[in-house]
C-alpha cells in the first residue's frame, strides 16, 4: 500500500476529535448529574430521556459536523420535546454554552461553536441518517444506560465512525467506571472514580487493526493511553460475567440458566450501558449476555457499534444469540441479530452453544 494511502486509513483525526468530542459531552453529562434536577421526559416507548441526552448529542453533533461536514450521523435523541418546551430547552442551551475542555487548543480541535438555542435544536435532529451500507456514517448515543445514568450508577457516552457499514473507530466515556483496569467490575460508582484530584472515569476506543486502548478522562486534553486486552481464560467456569441492572433489557433467568450449565457460580455483575463491553475489553470481566426478553425488541446501533469494536480489538468475539456478527449495514436497527453475547475468542462458540441451549428448550 503507497504510505499516503496507509496514511489515509489511520483515522488517527477521526479517533482525536471522537476522543475529544467523547469526553467534552461526558464534562457535560456529568455536570448535570451533580448541579441539575435532570429535566427528565418520557419517549414515546416510555423510556427516559434528560437534558444530559440532549446536550451530550448536541456537542458531539458540532463537532463532527465542524470536522467532517459531509458525514451522515445516527444519534439516537431527536429534538422535538425541546422544541415543544421552552424551560428545558433553555436548561439545555445553558448547559452546552457551558461545556468547555480547560485546554484549549483541545476545544479548538472540535470548533463549532453553537451559535443559538435554535441552532442547536437543527444540529441535534443532524442526528436522524438512516444510515446503511453505504459511506461514512457515525453512530451517536450521548447517554447509554440513562435508567443507570439517573440511578447514579453506570452509562456512557458513545460514539462510533462506520464506512460502508463496518465499524472503524469506538469511543465509549465511562465516567463512574475505576480509572484502573485492574479494579473488579463494579455495579455503581468505582472507588478511584470520585473526580477527586480531576480524575472521573475512564474513556475507552478502538481502531480497526490497531487494538483497543483505556486512558483516564480528563477535563483538558488528551491523558496517555495505554493498550487494553480480555483476560485469558483457562477454564470457562472461572468466568465472572455482566449482564443488564434492567430486567427489562435482558433475561436474566436465562442468563443465570447459562451460567449455571457453563459451570460458573460467581454470580453476575449487572451494570447499565456499554460500559459493560469496555469492563471485559479491559479484562475487568469476562463474559457480556444481553439475552432478548420480547421477541418484538429490535437492537440499536448506537448501543452497541463502538463496543463491539473495542471488544474485538481486545481479543474478543460479538455476536447475537445465534453467533452471528452484529449487522450494522442495515439501517439505524440491528433487525437481524437478536441478543449479544460477548466473550474471549476462544470460549465464544462453547457459551454459543449454551445458549442456544438454553434458549432452544424455551421455545
Ligand atoms: N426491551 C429492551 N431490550 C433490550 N434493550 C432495550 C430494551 N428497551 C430499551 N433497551 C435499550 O437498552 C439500553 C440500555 O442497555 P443496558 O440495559 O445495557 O444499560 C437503552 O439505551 P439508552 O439508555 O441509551 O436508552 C435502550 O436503547
Ligand atoms: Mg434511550
Ligand atoms: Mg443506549
Ligand atoms: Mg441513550
Amino acid at each position: 500500500m503507497p504510505l499516503s494511502a496507509m496514511a489515509a486509513s489511520s483515522y488517527d483525526k477521526e479517533l482525536n476529535v471522537a476522543l475529544l468530542a467523547v469526553q467534552r459531552a461526558t464534562l457535560l453529562t456529568k455536570s448535570v448529574f451533580h448541579n441539575h434536577a435532570k429535566g427528565t421526559l418520557n419517549k414515546s416507548d416510555a423510556s427516559p430521556v434528560t437534558i444530559g441526552d440532549f446536550g451530550a448529542q448536541a456537542l458531539i453533533i458540532a463537532a463532527l459536523q465542524h470536522n467532517f461536514p459531509d458525514d451522515e450521523i445516527v444519534a439516537e435523541e431527536e429534538a422535538k420535546d425541546l422544541r415543544e418546551n421552552s424551560h428545558v430547552r433553555e436548561t439545555v442551551w445553558n448547559l452546552v454554552q457551558r461545556a468547555k475542555l480547560s485546554d484549549s487548543s483541545a476545544e479548538q480541535v472540535l470548533g463549532g461553536e453553537v451559535e443559538s438555542a435554535d441552532a442547536m435544536l437543527d444540529i441535534i435532529d443532524k442526528g436522524d441518517s438512516k444510515g446503511g451500507s453505504k459511506g461514512r456514517i457515525w453512530a451517536i448515543d450521548p447517554i447509554d444506560g440513562t435508567k443507570g445514568f439517573l440511578r447514579g450508577g453506570q452509562y456512557a457516552v458513545c460514539l462510533a465512525l462506520m464506512v460502508d457499514g463496518d465499524v472503524k473507530v469506538g469511543v465509549l466515556g465511562c465516567p463512574n467506571l475505576p480509572v484502573s483496569d485492574s479494579q473488579p467490575l463494579v455495579e455503581g460508582i468505582g472507588a478511584d472514580a470520585s473526580d477527586e484530584e480531576g480524575k472521573f472515569g475512564v474513556l475507552f476506543s478502538a481502531v480497526q487493526g490497531q487494538g483497543a486502548e483505556s486512558r483516564a478522562l480528563s477535563k483538558g486534553s488528551l491523558t496517555t493511553s495505554h493498550a487494553i486486552n480480555m483476560k485469558p481464560i483457562k477454564d470457562i467456569s472461572e468466568a465472572t460475567f455482566c449482564e443488564s441492572v434492567e430486567a427489562g433489557h435482558s433475561s436474566q433467568g436465562d442468563a443465570a440458566a447459562i451460567a449455571s450449565k457453563l459451570g460458573i457460580t460467581t454470580p453476575s455483575v449487572r451494570m447499565d450501558s456499554q460500559a459493560k463491553y469496555g469492563s471485559i475489553a479491559r479484562g475487568a470481566g469476562d463474559l457480556y449476555l444481553r439475552l432478548p426478553v420480547r421477541a418484538d425488541y429490535v437492537e440499536k446501533i448506537w448501543d452497541h457499534a463502538a463496543g463491539d469494536l473495542i471488544v474485538r480489538e481486545a481479543g474478543g468475539m460479538v455476536t447475537d444469540v445465534e453467533g452471528n456478527r452484529l449487522n450494522f449495514r442495515l439501517g439505524r436497527t440491528l433487525r437481524e441479530n437478536k441478543g449479544v453475547i460477548a466473550a474471549p475468542r476462544e470460549v465464544h462458540g462453547r457459551v454459543i452453544e449454551v445458549v442456544k441451549e438454553v434458549l432452544g428448550a424455551k421455545v
